[in-house]
């Protein structure tokens, strides 16, 4: 391994990802909604001596409590030292601040462990100065969060549909090394990679390949999110290995009219609201998720007007609305339970209206549950330096 990068002057920057929702019913593992709750580091780098060198993180918000402040543990660090590991570098030899605020709740279907790798790839990035391209953040993301939904969404903001490229042989040894080697765990008493040990290779180029689609400024978002988290890994593992032929056709039927629907002028909650039933994954997660099906099918664009599709939102819990945005803003408001802010919505009396018809519906289930009303993000991750 080179020696660390030496740096002449502070820098400072702000990174600042996405949260996404993954799969919009049918779109099991391609469909990927970036959604205005964000990540956010605020990085500063002060020169020093290699012995005075340090990773100092700091973090409020969700996840807080939970999430290691050791830089060797926690996940967007790690990201960002296996990039700079693989291009033969290490941290900085200076006092490396990262201030973490995370809008982004874990475990929830929201695409947290997305945003934070997305996130630690743009800070191995700038602490790198690598100038990776958007294509190239991407394929390194795409080595730590193994399927493309969340992560494109996060990275390139809107409604977007990706896949992961098949490999040549050539690339496949670099592509198919385990997790493990690409975030070795380090040791309890954490510390820095020993020089010569720790060197990931870098990844393919263009591992997934993504697009994004149209999705009309009518549409605003409610998500409502459970008290309780489900590891996307336990969700996986609640899938089969091989499904019926009809219900494969049946998802990929309704994918291929939602890309298109949902910019379409004038809307159609009819023809939505069925493009967003599945087969492949939510009826598999019901058991890890009491009332999914009863709240997938008692909300229509016919009981609650302004409907115009409903799904789990990733790997779940969070239940995901698409509503007709007509009447809403942006802005501060305060409502039964929170205040709503950053960003997020204004709610119309209709998106009010479905996000309590749902609570109310996962109330009966002995579920308590808060939800936001929140719009697309159509920026995707953003890297500025100050
Ligand atoms: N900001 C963060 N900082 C550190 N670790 C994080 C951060 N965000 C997420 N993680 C890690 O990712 C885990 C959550 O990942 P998981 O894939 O289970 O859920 P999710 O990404 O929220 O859901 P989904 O992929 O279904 O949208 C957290 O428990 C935590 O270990
Ligand atoms: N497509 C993924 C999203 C979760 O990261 C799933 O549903 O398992």
């Amino acid at each position: 391994m080179s020696a660390p990068q030496t740096t002449s002057a502070e820098r400072k920057w702000v990174i600042r990802v996405p949260a996404s929702s993954a799969n919009i019913g049918p779109g099991f593992d391609v469909l990927g909604l970036a959604l205005s709750r964000h990540l956010v580091l605020n990085v500063t780098q002060t020169p020093c001596s290699a012995a005075d060198s340090k990773v100092v993180l700091s973090y409020s918000g969700e996840g807080a409590g939970e999430a290691p402040l050791d830089p060797y543990k926690n996940l967007i660090t790690r990201v960002a030292l296996y990039v700079l590991l693989s291009h033969q570098l290490s941290f900085p030899s200076a006092v490396v601040t990262v201030d973490i605020t995370n809008q982004v709740p874990f475990g929830r279907g929201l695409g947290s462990s997305a945003s934070a790798v997305v996130a630690g790839v743009l800070l191995g990035d700038a602490l790198g100065d690598l100038k990776l391209t958007e294509d190239r953040v991407k394929d390194y993301a795409l080595m730590v969060e193994r399927h493309p939904d969340n992560v494109t969404a996060a990275l390139v903001g809107g409604f977007t549909g990706s896949f992961l490229r098949i490999l040549d042989p050539s690339e496949l040894s670099p592509s198919s090394i385990p997790l493990a080697e690409v975030l070795p765990a380090y040791p309890a008493n954490a510390g820095p990679p020993l020089p010569g040990q720790e060197k990931p290779p870098q990844p393919p180029t263009n591992v997934g390949r993504h697009v994004k689609y149209g999705f009309s400024k009518d549409i605003g978002v409610v998500v409502v999110v459970p008290k309780f988290e489900v590891a996307t890994s336990k969700a996986r593992g609640a899938l089969p290995e091989a499904y019926p032929r009809a219900d494969v056709v049946f998802n990929l039927q309704r994918l291929a009219v939602l890309t298109a629907s949902l910019s379409a002028s004038p809307l159609d909650p009819n023809v939505i609201w069925e493009a967003m039933r599945d087969k492949v994954h939510q009826p598999q997660r019901e058991g890890l998720i009491p009332g999914l099906s009863k709240i997938l099918n008692t909300m229509t664009p016919t009981t609650h007007p302004g409907l115009l599709g409903i799904c789990l939102s990733g790997a779940g819990p969070t239940i995901l609305a698409l509503v007709s945005n007509e009447s809403s803003s942006t802005g501060t408001i305060t409502t039964d339970d929170s205040e709503i802010t950053l960003g997020e919505a204004k709610p119309s009396a209709q998106m009010s209206s479905i996000g309590e018809a749902i609570k109310e519906l996962w109330k009966e289930e002995g579920i308590e549950v808060e939800w936001l009303a929140l719009q697309v993000d159509f920026d995707g991750a953003t890297l500025q330096e100050l």
